[in-house]
């Protein structure tokens, strides 16, 4: 049985906690995803101890966003840990996005284009003004023309930006929700069969999975269902 394209967001307060997430959905998905909670809590060491312990491909969820300089140095800093997606924030531009892309050769950069927790209204409030699918479609242009392999967006705009960047780019979606379950901070949601069924190739699920009382059946159950979309 081939893993689903999920990357369960291991935001766990320690080490023994990821870990035992990590174990118990590894058997059904094909991704585990590091962020800043774990990564600045216990550094670089994190991920060859995620990676050990489930042999699965780590993601590394830094959202990188500083002047070109400074994330270059960053990119190389992270580079040498070989994760196989790096996040930065779109918003930095065209010559910060080319240099991670350049200083982690071996690994996917995923752009953000704008975070899947801000709704509309949150959008205009910073100067976003008119539907999120539009900012999200001009920031993914920027990014893949400065050379990221993937862009995160919510599950609302993947059809549009797949529409707009072609196939040859990976489009990860973040915000997603079973039906019926909390949207806690979300804003732009969408159903895990909504978002593959729109265009997503990976789909990054923390809580709905982790808050779950059994993670690794959650996962099975939100892999099943994908599974049956991706074969229809
Ligand atoms: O880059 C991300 O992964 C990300 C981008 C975004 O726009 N929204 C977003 O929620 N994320 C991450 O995706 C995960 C979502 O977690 P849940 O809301 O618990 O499913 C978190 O680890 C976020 O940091």
């Amino acid at each position: 049985m081939t893993s689903a394209p999920i990357a369960v967001a291991l935001d766990a307060p320690d080490l023994e906690t990821a870990a035992r997430w990590a174990a118990a959905v590894t058997p059904h998905v094909s991704t585990v995803k590091v962020g800043l909670e774990l990564y600045l809590r216990y550094g670089p060491d994190v991920i060859a101890s995620v990676r050990g312990a489930t042999g699965v491909q780590v993601f590394l969820d830094l959202k990188l966003h500083d002047i070109p300089n400074t994330v270059a140095g960053a990119a190389r800093a992270v580079a040498r840990l070989r994760p196989a997606i790096l996040t930065v924030h779109a918003a930095g531009g065209h010559t910060m996005i080319k240099a991670a892309v350049e200083n982690a050769p071996h690994t996917r950069i995923a752009a953000v284009t704008a975070l899947t927790s801000l709704s509309e209204a949150d959008l205009e409030r910073i100067g976003v003004r008119g539907p999120a699918s539009d900012a999200v479609r001009r920031l993914a242009v920027e990014a893949v023309g400065a050379g990221a392999q993937a862009l995160v967006c919510s599950p609302r705009e993947v059809a549009a930006v797949r529409a707009e960047v072609g196939p040859g780019i990976m489009l990860i979606t973040p915000g997603v929700r079973p039906a019926g379950s909390d949207t806690q901070d979300q804003a732009r949601v969408a159903t895990p069969e909504q978002a593959v069924a729109d265009g997503a190739d990976l789909l990054v699920i923390g809580r709905p999975i982790t808050g779950a009382a059994d993670p690794g059946a959650a996962a099975a159950r939100i892999a099943g269902a994908l599974r049956r979309v991706l074969s229809a």
